[in-house]
């Protein structure tokens, strides 16, 4: 039945941007069938498409181009190849339109003008370049170009590269996942999942900067020398600025420090950030970057899955003060996010478990099918091990985990970028999961104190009669088999009451929380029972 089957990638470009010859090459490695438009349409109208110009003219010629589209955007699932003016046409548009929509991948196929130009006028035959092949085919760039970058989703830039290192490049990208973040506030930008989407950094940074800054710690070295050779080969004056790791760079000292390079070594409104690391090296880039000169560019690089799923995107940037965490900062939305998975391959174990803290808050608070992944995962997930992690069946496991916790935090961005309800779900877990960092001096992990703040969230749920004991089971069950702490007991109650009371959610002296109306379903807690709020801090305890 047609409907059933799509193909995994469509490529559109100019004519002699290679879209055959890579895309075959594309085919080849992925042991997928490739067509290209042209061929289905000459056997379709049964001769070359120069003789079906001539004898019925382009209109005609675009009318069985749009039939032919159309069908095998329905019914083939291999890499398929337009023709270069085909996504001209209306009904071509909004066919590619409807397959982006059911999460297919149209690829737009960039190379030289030049290059492209030479090969298209190669061995001729083609009806749109009659006359002076150069100039028309300069003319349909002006016109076409603009339209192709409106109708892809993917953009690939392959100037003066070979076929198979452009048919790579390709690969990759189709294998990512995107996740679009966009809202009545927002400068729409994509977070972009997979293995070697760093690639595409100076394609989200664009021509504006002339000098980045590349924020980052140092354990992460080795993926920041990638960016840095990534940039420095685009052409961008390559800034590097390592900080302190971990909590100890989110401080107001750093960020002055930046403050100054940035002002020393010159950087203009036009320049940018990237900020690569975990989510305290994002939060922290982040933060320079909404706050010098009112705002510049960035783009985030997470390389901990936590930063991958939570911090690096939907703008929440930062700081922490002696009184708490995160208590200064800004809502500043990134231009991009590329959340290369490669990075994660030396990610240690702790680390990784401790992102999953994050990634079952979104589970409990929207996504179940997050809920049943780690369960049906759980003991692979517990002993991940990033040496062996990309070759491994985990994965795609982990890529579709990464994509199904970063919708659940673009759906409440979007409606709610500056949190003035919506996006405090997203804070699940997060009211007592602050108090415990904070009181253990930041040496216990985000996510873990996370994973013990939405059992202290469940229990509350289910003091005040909202949830029944099986959820709060479940929360520990669940959490407990990732490697996650569901308990917590190195602190005073006043303590942590005092800390609550500083949490962004509260209002005058009145606490306020997220917990669960049931499943997937959270809900706001104003003001609640002294007695309740407290007795669910003695039942984690435990
Ligand atoms: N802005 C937001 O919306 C948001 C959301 C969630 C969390 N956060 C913040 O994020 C921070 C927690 O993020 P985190 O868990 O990534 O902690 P982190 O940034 O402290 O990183 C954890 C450790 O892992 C190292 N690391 C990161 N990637 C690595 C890699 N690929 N290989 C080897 N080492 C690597 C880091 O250098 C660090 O030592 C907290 O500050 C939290 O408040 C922010
Ligand atoms: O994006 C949000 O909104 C969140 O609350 C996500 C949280 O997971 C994250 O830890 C965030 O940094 C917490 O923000 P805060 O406002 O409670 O400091």
């Amino acid at each position: 039945m047609a409907g059933m089957r799509r193909p995994v990638a469509v490529i559109i470009g100019m004519m002699g941007a290679g879209k055959t010859r890579v895309g075959k090459e594309v085919a080849q490695m992925m042991q997928l069938p490739f067509a290209d438009a042209d061929n289905e349409i000459e056997h379709d109208a049964g001769m070359k498409i120069p003789e079906y110009f001539e004898r019925y003219g382009e209109p005609e010629f675009r009318k069985l181009e749009s039939d032919v589209v159309l069908d095998m955007l329905e019914d083939f699932d291999g890499i398929f190849s337009l023709g270069g003016g085909a996504p001209m046409t209306p009904s071509i548009q909004q066919g590619l339109a409807e397959y982006i929509a059911d999460g297919g991948k149209v690829v737009y196929l960039m190379a030289d003008p030049k290059e492209a130009m030479e090969r298209a006028n190669r061995g001729g035959g083609r009806p749109m370049l009659n006359g002076d092949a150069n100039e028309r085919w300069k003319k349909l760039y002006k016109e076409r170009d603009p339209v192709f970058r409106r109708v892809a989703n993917v953009q690939v830039r392959t100037h003066g590269q070979t076929p198979q290192v452009a048919a790579r490049k390709l690969m990759e990208m189709i294998d990512q996942r995107i996740v679009h973040v966009t809202g009545f506030t927002i400068e729409p930008y994509d977070v972009c999942i997979g293995e070697g989407v760093m690639s595409q950094l100076a394609q989200v940074l664009g021509d504006e900067p002339a000098k980045v800054a590349l924020i980052h710690t140092q354990p992460v070295q080795r993926h920041s020398d990638r960016a840095r050779t990534l940039l420095r080969q685009s052409g961008y004056d390559v800034h590097d600025i390592v900080i302190p790791d971990a909590e100890a760079g989110k401080t107001i000292e750093v960020a002055n420090g930046i403050w100054q390079r940035l002002g020393e070594e010159g950087f203009t409104r036009s320049d940018a950030i990237v900020g690569l690391g975990g989510g305290a090296a994002t939060d922290l880039a982040g933060f320079v970057a909404a706050t010098w000169m009112r705002g510049i560019r960035y783009v985030n690089c997470p390389t901990s899955l936590l930063a991958m799923v939570d911090a690096s995107t939907g703008g929440k940037t930062g700081i922490n003060t002696p009184q708490g965490k995160n208590l200064v900062g800004s809502f500043y939305t990134p231009a991009g996010v590329l959340a290369d998975m490669g990075a994660l391959a030396s990610l240690p174990n702790d680390i990784f478990i401790e992102g999953l803290g994050e990634v079952a808050k979104s589970g409990f608070i929207m996504d179940p099918e997050i809920l049943r992944m780690l369960e049906d995962h759980a003991d692979e997930l517990r002993s991940f091990d990033g040496s062996t992690f990309l070759d491994s069946d985990l994965k795609d496991v982990v890529a579709e985990l990464i994509e199904r916790t970063v919708t659940v935090k673009a759906y409440h961005v979007s409606a709610d970028l500056k949190e003035a309800g919506l996006r405090e779900f997203l804070n699940y877990g997060h009211t007592l999961g602050h108090a415990i960092e904070k009181l253990e001096h930041f040496r216990w992990r985000h996510g873990n104190a996370v994973a013990v703040g939405c059992v202290y969230a469940a229990e509350l749920s289910h003091l005040l009669g909202y949830i029944d004991q099986d959820l709060v089971d479940y929360h520990r069950s669940l959490l407990g088999s990732l490697g996650l702490p569901t308990s917590w007991n190195n602190g005073s109650w006043d303590d942590v009451l005092a800390l609550m009371h500083r949490d962004k959610k509260a209002r005058g002296n009145k606490l306020r929380f997220v917990i669960l109306g049931s499943l997937g379903h959270p809900i706001h807690l104003e003001d609640p029972p002294a007695d309740a709020v407290e007795e669910a801090f003695r039942r984690i305890q435990r």
